[in-house]
C-alpha cells in the first residue's frame, strides 16, 4: 500500500487511491512516435489544416491562362456584383469573397504576410460611389461552395438543419412545402406577348415589366442587404451544343446545396471559362413581396422575365421553384431551337433502347426510370433533339413519402452525405428518418446527385426513344394497367396528361379527383400544348417509337376500395414494355378508351390485365368508366379548335382517338 506524502487525502483507513507512481526524471516517457506539429500557435496548427483548394471557391487559372488568378477572382466577382447590381443606383455592391467570419482574419494574415502592398481587401470589388449607406456596406459571396461547406453553413445559421443517420441533410423548406402554380409571373412583353400561349388553360400569368423590376429590386436589395449570399454557376443540359449557363444566387446553404445537386456541376476548368451567365436567379425567398406591387396576390411571387433572362422568387423557400422556373425556361428556349422539351423521367437498357416515363407528379418516373438493370439518363427533365435525349439536369429529385429500402434500393442508397432530404421528420437522438411520417407534409424530397444513383449513365445522354410510356395514377381504378397506344392514341393522352389525386384530409375524403396537364406538365409549358405533341409525333414516327399508358394506381376498385397496384407489378410491365415482349403478346381493345391491353405479361396475374375482372361490383365499374371518360371529353373540348401540326389529318385523328360511346 502506498504510503502519503507531506499534503494528500490520506485518511488512514486502508481505503486511501495509491500513489501514482512517476518516473525519476531521466526516465521520463515521451511519446515519440509522430514528429512534433510544424506550428507554434493554434492559429498557426489551424491554418496547416486546410490546404488552398484550387476549387471552387477560389478559381485557379491554368498554366496557359492570360489571366493571372486576381484578375479572374477579380472579374468572376465584378460579375457576381454586376448580377446583383441595383437597377436604380446603377451600381452593384461591394462583394467579398468567403466566409464573413472566415474572411476577416484571412484578409488580415493575407496583408501582413503575402500581399504587404494591399492595405486593402485583397478579394474586394470596391464600388466608387457610394453615394448611399447601401453602397457602403460590403456582401459576401460564397461561390459554388462544396456539399460540406454548404453543410457547415446550413447546421451553424439555419434552424432546421440536421445530419440524418445515413448524412444526409435535413432541412425545412419553411411555410410552403410544394410549389406555388397560383403565384407564378411571366412578363408579358413585345417578344413574349407573340411567342408564349396566354389565357384560358395556360399556366402563364402575365405581369408587366415594370412590376418585374419592382420585385428584382426588392429581392436585390433583400440579399444584398445580408451579410453573405450563396452564388451557383452551373449548367442545364447534358447536350453540349444546348447547354446553359445559370447563376442562381441565394440566401440559405439549403438553396445552394439543392441546386449544386439538382443542376449540372462544373468541372474546375468549366468554372473558370463560365463568363457571362444565360440566365439568373434571384431567391430571396424568405422574403415577401409587396402586396401594393401590381399583379401580386399573396406574399408569394415567383417571375420570369425571357428578354431579360431572370427569375425572381419572393415569399417561398421550397426549392423545387427553382428547379420547376429553370424548366419553364428550357421549354421556351428549346423548342425555338427544334428541340422537345419533356416533363418525363429516362433510362436506356444494355443494347441502347432508350424509354421515357413521361407523368404527372406521383405518377412514377423516378420511381420507375430508377431502374437497377438500366441505365438512368434523368428523372424528370429532358430533351429531345437531332442527336436523342439529354437530361436537362445533374441530379434526382425523388419523392421519399413511404419509401422503402427493399422496394426502391437505388432511392434508399442515394440518401447519403450531400443529399438535400426535405422536410423529413427524424428520430431526435439517432437521427433515423421515419419516411412513413407526414406531420410536415406528404411532399418529403430528396435531391442528390444523378451519381449517387449506380448506374447512372454520365454524361446523361442517350439515342433517339424506342418507348414513350405514359404514366397516369388512376385513383378511379378503371385504366388498365398496361395498354398498348397508337400514335394518335398517344398524342390524345399526352395532350390530356391525365392522372387523378385523392385529396387528403383530416376526414379522409375517398372521392378521387381527376387533373388534366396538357403534355403531363401544364404548369411548365410555355406555349401551346399542341407545339409539343406535334413535335413529339414527328420524332416518334421519324425514330419509330411506340407509345404505352401504364396506369400506376388503383386496381380492384377506386380508392378506398381497390388497392394500388404493386409496384413489383408495374415493374414488370414495364420490363415486358424495354425488352420488347410485350409487342408480341395478343391484345384486346377495350370499350370506351379504345385500349388495346395484352392477354399475358411475364410476372403479373393475368386477371388483373383488365380492370373490369378485378372490380367485384362490375355495374359500378362500368359507371366509373363512363365518368372518367366524359371526364377526358370534357377536359378535350378546349383543344379541338386547334390544329395540330402541319396537316389536320393528324388533328382529326387525335380527336378520334379519345374515349368513345
Ligand atoms: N405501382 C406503382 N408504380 C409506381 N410508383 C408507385 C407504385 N405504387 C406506389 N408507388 C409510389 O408512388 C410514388 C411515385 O412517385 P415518383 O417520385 O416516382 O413521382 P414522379 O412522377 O417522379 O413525380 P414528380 O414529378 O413530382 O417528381 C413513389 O412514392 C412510389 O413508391
Ligand atoms: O417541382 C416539384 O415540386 C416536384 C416535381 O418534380 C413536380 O411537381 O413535377
Ligand atoms: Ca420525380
Ligand atoms: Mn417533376
Amino acid at each position: 500500500m502506498a504510503t502519503n506524502g507531506g499534503k494528500g487525502n490520506g485518511n488512514g483507513n486502508g481505503n486511501t487511491l495509491p500513489k501514482i507512481q512517476t518516473k525519476k526524471s531521466d526516465e521520463i516517457c515521451h511519446d515519440d512516435s509522430a514528429p512534433p506539429v510544424k506550428a507554434c500557435t493554434l492559429d498557426e496548427l489551424h491554418s496547416l489544416q486546410k490546404k488552398k483548394s484550387s476549387v471552387p471557391t477560389t478559381p485557379n487559372a491554368s498554366a496557359a491562362a492570360a489571366f493571372s488568378d486576381d484578375d479572374r477572382q477579380k472579374q468572376q466577382l465584378q460579375s457576381i456584383s454586376a448580377s446583383l447590381a441595383s437597377l436604380t443606383r446603377e451600381t452593384g455592391p461591394k462583394v467579398v469573397k468567403g466566409d464573413p467570419s472566415a474572411t476577416k482574419k484571412a484578409e488580415t494574415q493575407q496583408a501582413a504576410a503575402a500581399h504587404p502592398k494591399h492595405h486593402s481587401h485583397h478579394n474586394v470589388v470596391p464600388t466608387n460611389l457610394n453615394i448611399s449607406d447601401s453602397a457602403l456596406k460590403s456582401t459576401h459571396i460564397l461561390y459554388n461552395l462544396s456539399p460540406a461547406e454548404l453543410y457547415e453553413q446550413a447546421i451553424k445559421f439555419e434552424k432546421g438543419s440536421f445530419i440524418t443517420s445515413s448524412g444526409a441533410l435535413a432541412t425545412l423548406s419553411g411555410a410552403k412545402t410544394g410549389r406555388s402554380p397560383r403565384d407564378k409571373r411571366i412578363v408579358k412583353d413585345e417578344t413574349t406577348v407573340q411567342d408564349l400561349w396566354w389565357g384560358k388553360g395556360s399556366p402563364n400569368i402575365e405581369m408587366d415589366e415594370h412590376s418585374f423590376l419592382v420585385n428584382r429590386e426588392r429581392a436585390v436589395d433583400y440579399l444584398c442587404s445580408l451579410e453573405k449570399v450563396f452564388v451557383n454557376d452551373q449548367f442545364l443540359n447534358w447536350d453540349p451544343k444546348n447547354r446553359i449557363k445559370v447563376r442562381i444566387v441565394s440566401a440559405r446553404a439549403y438553396h445552394s446545396l439543392f441546386m449544386h445537386n439538382m443542376c449540372i456541376r462544373p468541372t474546375p476548368d468549366e468554372l473558370d471559362a463560365f463568363g457571362t451567365p444565360d440566365f439568373t436567379i434571384y431567391n430571396a425567398g424568405q422574403f415577401p413581396c409587396n402586396r401594393y406591387t401590381h399583379y401580386m396576390t399573396s406574399s408569394t411571387s415567383i417571375d420570369i422575365n425571357l428578354s431579360r433572362t431572370e427569375m425572381v422568387i419572393l415569399g417561398t423557400q421550397y426549392a423545387g421553384e427553382m428547379k420547376k422556373g429553370l424548366f419553364s425556361l428550357m421549354h421556351y428556349l428549346m423548342p425555338k431551337r427544334g428541340i422537345l422539351s419533356l416533363h418525363s423521367g429516362c433510362n436506356m437498357g444494355k443494347d441502347g433502347d432508350v424509354a421515357l416515363f413521361f407523368g404527372l407528379s406521383g405518377t412514377g418516373k423516378t420511381t420507375l426510370s430508377t431502374d437497377h438493370n438500366r441505365f438512368l439518363i434523368g428523372d424528370d427533365e429532358h430533351c429531345w433533339s437531332e442527336d436523342g435525349v439529354s437530361n436537362i439536369e445533374g441530379g434526382c429529385y425523388a419523392k421519399c413519402i413511404d419509401l422503402s429500402r427493399e422496394k426502391e434500393p437505388d432511392i434508399w442508397n442515394a440518401i447519403k452525405f450531400g443529399t438535400v432530404l426535405e422536410n423529413v421528420v427524424f428520430e431526435e437522438h439517432t437521427r433515423e428518418v421515419d419516411y412513413s411520417d407526414k406531420s410536415v407534409t406528404e411532399n418529403t424530397r430528396a435531391a442528390y446527385p444523378i451519381e449517387y444513383i449506380p448506374n447512372a449513365m454520365i454524361p446523361c445522354v442517350g439515342p433517339h426513344p424506342k418507348n414513350v410510356i405514359l404514366l397516369a395514377c388512376d385513383a378511379f381504378g378503371v385504366l388498365p394497367p398496361v395498354s398498348r397506344l397508337s400514335m394518335s392514341q398517344t398524342m390524345y393522352h399526352f395532350i390530356s396528361g391525365y392522372t387523378a389525386l385523392v385529396a387528403g384530409t383530416e376526414d379522409g375524403i375517398k372521392e378521387p379527383t381527376a387533373t388534366f396537364s396538357a403534355c403531363f406538365g401544364a404548369a411548365f409549358i410555355m406555349l401551346h400544348p399542341t407545339k409539343y405533341a406535334a413535335m413529339l409525333a414527328e420524332k416518334m414516327k421519324k425514330h419509330g417509337a411506340t407509345g404505352w399508358l401504364v396506369n400506376t394506381g388503383w386496381s380492384g376498385g377506386s380508392y378506398g376500395s381497390g388497392s394500388r397496384i404493386k409496384l413489383a407489378y408495374t415493374r414488370e410491365m414495364i420490363n415486358s414494355i424495354h425488352s420488347g415482349a410485350l409487342l408480341r403478346a395478343n391484345y384486346t381493345k377495350t370499350d370506351v378508351f379504345g385500349f388495346e391491353i395484352p392477354a399475358q405479361v411475364e410476372g403479373v396475374p393475368s386477371e388483373i390485365l383488365d380492370p373490369v375482372n378485378t372490380w367485384s361490383d362490375k355495374k359500378a365499374y362500368k359507371e366509373t368508366l363512363l365518368k372518367l371518360g366524359g371526364l377526358f371529353k370534357k377536359n378535350f373540348e378546349g383543344f379541338v379548335n386547334y390544329k395540330i401540326g402541319a396537316d389536320s389529318k393528324l388533328t382529326e385523328e387525335i380527336l378520334a382517338a379519345g374515349p368513345n360511346f
